[in-house]
């Protein structure tokens, strides 16, 4: 279970201290699919960059299995479970696509499995499999991968930021289904960070984070019609009739 408690994160603005995230409190219990929305510029991504230790919190403490993570950076979360895919993935050189995923894995993978983790991302595998991962591949490519190599992980809590992000509809499609096949096989908690209707379809709870504060969380039931109905712009300022 992931326990974020009084969450805050400041940086230095010009008019002085500009505060991020502002006393979040967040509870992701195991095997649940959390998806985090809200406007552009609202915490998100640094909201999972401080759960997955690359950026440290002004104030407040985070608590894995009860474990306070707050002092652990990226390596050491990494190894109590926790994986972290980037909004834009890096590129190695001179790595290929199987050194990556089996290096996820942790272990060497049957030619059978890892075709199947890149079947999955709608990569041909024979086409992929020793391709060198470089500034050749595509960036919805990579992304593919990058999801894959994820997959293998099988990790406690995997978080993902706007995983559609420069992806292709075909994919975008199968998205839907790796993540819900990702949710039998590796029975951890995923958290997504997504504006896309369909991602938030398939939530068990929604989190709405709005100026660094959460203003909704809740079963999907509740929170999804709040966000398609006509109140679609409820963080916006209302304009009066005319
Ligand atoms: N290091 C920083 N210095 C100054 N401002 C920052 C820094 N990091 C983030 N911000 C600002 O904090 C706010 C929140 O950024 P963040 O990337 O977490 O938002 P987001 O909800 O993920 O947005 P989006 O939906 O557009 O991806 C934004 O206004 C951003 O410009």
């Amino acid at each position: 279970m992931l326990e974020l408690k009084h969450i805050s994160v400041d940086v230095a603005g010009e008019d002085g201290e500009k505060g991020i995230l502002k006393n979040v409190n967040l509870t992701v219990d195991d095997g649940k699919f959390v998806v985090i929305t809200g406007p552009n510029g609202g915490g998100k991504s640094t909201l999972a960059k401080v759960v997955a230790g690359i950026n440290p919190p002004t104030e407040g403490q985070i608590f894995f299995d009860g474990q306070d993570i707050t002092g652990l950076g990226i390596t050491e979360r990494a190894k109590l479970g926790i994986s972290f895919a980037f909004q834009q993935p890096v590129r190695f050189k001179g790595i290929t696509v199987r050194d990556m995923v089996e290096l996820a894995a942790g272990e060497k993978i049957e030619e059978e499995q890892l075709c199947g983790y890149l079947r999955d991302v709608g990569l041909c595998a024979k086409d992929y499999i020793d391709r060198e991962i470089n500034a050749s591949l595509s960036g919805g490519e990579i992304k593919r991968i990058e999801i894959a190599m994820v997959m293998a992980r099988k990790t406690r809590l995997t978080i993902f930021d706007e995983p559609e992000a420069g992806i292709d509809l075909w994919s975008f499609n199968n998205l839907i289904d790796v993540f819900q096949r990702m949710r039998r096989e590796i029975r951890g908690s995923i958290v997504i960070i997504s504006h896309q209707e369909r991602i938030l379809g398939i939530a068990d709870e929604i989190v709405v984070l709005s100026g660094g504060v959460i203003t909704a969380h809740g079963p999907r039931d509740e929170i999804l019609p709040t966000l398609l109905g006509d109140d679609k712009c409820q963080f916006c300022p209302k304009l009066e009739e005319a």
